[in-house]
């Protein structure tokens, strides 16, 4: 049956830009809306496993009607060559509260000098999907996009390691990239329209 409101899918993170990946990337008959959870120690070794922690908490802290749609992201990069280094800790490789920047030029200092074919490089995100309230499994999905990793800086856009990250059959980072045509490819973008699909929210007037 059609619907005119947008369908809302609440998001628990405390990363703004991945918020604002998501709005780009949700279709017309989705609205994403960050919950007001408080952060949750991701303890996890896997970035399902953080995922749905995420998820659940920001579902117990949710202060609307029960059942309602609550997913978290839990994303990374991979670097084989650095034995999976950063992993799950990305956002923490160079200490528990480190920026970006520091993130980033740990990983140059340990990749420099890599010969080209050690330079690969991919990002993964895991997405879960919980009902708000009881904080039940709805769905999980993953994206990934596969790539190098520069040997310096390339545009600040994005966030994370974007501005070192050269995806596969292109020339430039993720840094240089507008946000379009980041989420055309990234890691990601394949993950929600996967969730998306998963739950049907695509169809007119959602779900
Ligand atoms: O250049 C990047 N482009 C991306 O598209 C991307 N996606 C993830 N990452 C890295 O992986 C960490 C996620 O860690 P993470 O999932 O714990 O998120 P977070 O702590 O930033 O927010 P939250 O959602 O946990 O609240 C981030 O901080 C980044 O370092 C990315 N870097
Ligand atoms: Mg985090």
């Amino acid at each position: 049956m059609a619907e005119s409101s947008p369908k809302v899918l609440y998001l628990g993170t405390g990363n703004p830009h991945k918020v604002s990946e998501f709005e780009r990337l949700a279709p017309a008959s989705l609205s994403i809306h960050p919950s007001p959870a408080p952060p949750v120690p991701e303890t996890g070794a896997t970035f399902f496993s953080n995922a749905f922690i995420k998820a659940r908490n920001a579902a117990q802290a949710f202060p609307g009607p029960a059942g309602q749609i609550v997913f978290a992201d839990d994303s990374g990069l991979i670097v084989p060559a650095l034995g999976g280094e950063p992993g799950v800790l990305s956002a923490r490789y160079a200490g528990e509260n480190a920026t970006d920047l520091e993130n980033r030029e740990k990983l140059q200092r340990k990749m420099k000098g890599l010969p080209p074919e050690e330079r690969g490089a991919f990002f993964a995100c895991v997405l879960v999907a919980v009902q708000s309230g009881s904080g039940r499994l709805v769905a999980a999905t993953a994206g990934y996009v596969f790539g190098k990793i520069a040997r310096g800086p390339m545009g600040d856009g994005g966030f994370g390691y974007d501005p070192l990250f050269i995806p596969d059959g292109y020339h430039v980072s993720f840094g240089l990239m507008a946000p379009e045509e980041k989420n055309r490819i990234s890691h990601r973008a394949i993950a929600f329209r996967r969730l998306v699909s998963l739950l049907a929210l695509q169809e007119e007037g959602g779900r």
